[in-house]
């Protein structure tokens, strides 16, 4: 049977959609042993890994450790995972990592698209879903949705209806990878 991990670093809302979307969850990989994330996927009884790159020389050495504690998984979901993916996990899953961004790459990468979209004063943003690869957000893009951002908007809630349509989006992304109806 398919089975994904689920990278993650924060609140886990994305986490939850994909569990309540009943996708097979083997392992939740977390970089904060405090992250409410962790605290989620135990409630689900969800195995779960806490990685702290600090306790390793290298980056290479603690995605090996990650590998080593990792159940075969068919694909990894970063879902607010907020470490750079280097080439030892590349070349253990390749094609075979997605990540959830919260803008419309190839515009406003990084780890504040959400913030960057707004302050801009674009007038359309959105959400992307994109292969994993050596560059930052520069993946295939496999799926996005647009989120309009209206007049007088506050950021917050901009956030709120970007995180909804994530939670829509990721988990139709992930089970249509799952089931080969959509090609990596
Ligand atoms: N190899 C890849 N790794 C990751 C990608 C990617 O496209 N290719 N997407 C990111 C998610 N992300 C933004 O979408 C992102 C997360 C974190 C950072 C970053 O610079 N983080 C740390 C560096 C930590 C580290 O070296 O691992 C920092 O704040 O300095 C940038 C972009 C997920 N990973
Ligand atoms: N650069 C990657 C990035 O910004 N990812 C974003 O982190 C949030 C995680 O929320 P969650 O922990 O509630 O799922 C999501 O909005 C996701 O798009």
């Amino acid at each position: 049977m398919s089975t994904i991990s689920v990278f993650a670093s924060g609140t886990g809302s994305n986490f939850e959609a994909l569990a309540d979307a009943g996708l097979p969850i083997a392992m939740v990989v977390c970089d904060h042993a405090d992250a409410p994330v962790v605290a989620k996927a135990q409630a689900r009884s969800i195995a779960t890994f806490i990685i702290d790159y600090r306790d390793y020389p290298t980056k290479a050495a603690a995605e090996t450790a990650i590998l080593a504690a990792l159940p075969a998984s068919d694909l990894i979901v970063l879902a607010g995972y907020m470490r750079i993916i280097g080439p030892t996990l590349l070349a253990a899953y390749p094609g075979q990592i997605i990540n959830l961004h919260p803008a419309l790459l190839p515009s406003f990468p990084g780890r504040t698209g959400i913030a960057d979209a707004y302050a801009y004063g674009v007038k359309v943003t959105g959400v992307t879903v994109h292969v994993v690869d050596a560059g930052i957000d520069s993946g295939r893009i496999l799926a996005q949705a647009p989120v309009r951002i209206l007049p007088g908007e506050s950021l917050a809630h901009l956030e709120a209806r970007i995180h909804a349509v994530e939670h829509q989006l990721l988990p139709h992304t992930v089970a249509a990878i799952l089931k080969e109806e959509l090609a990596l």
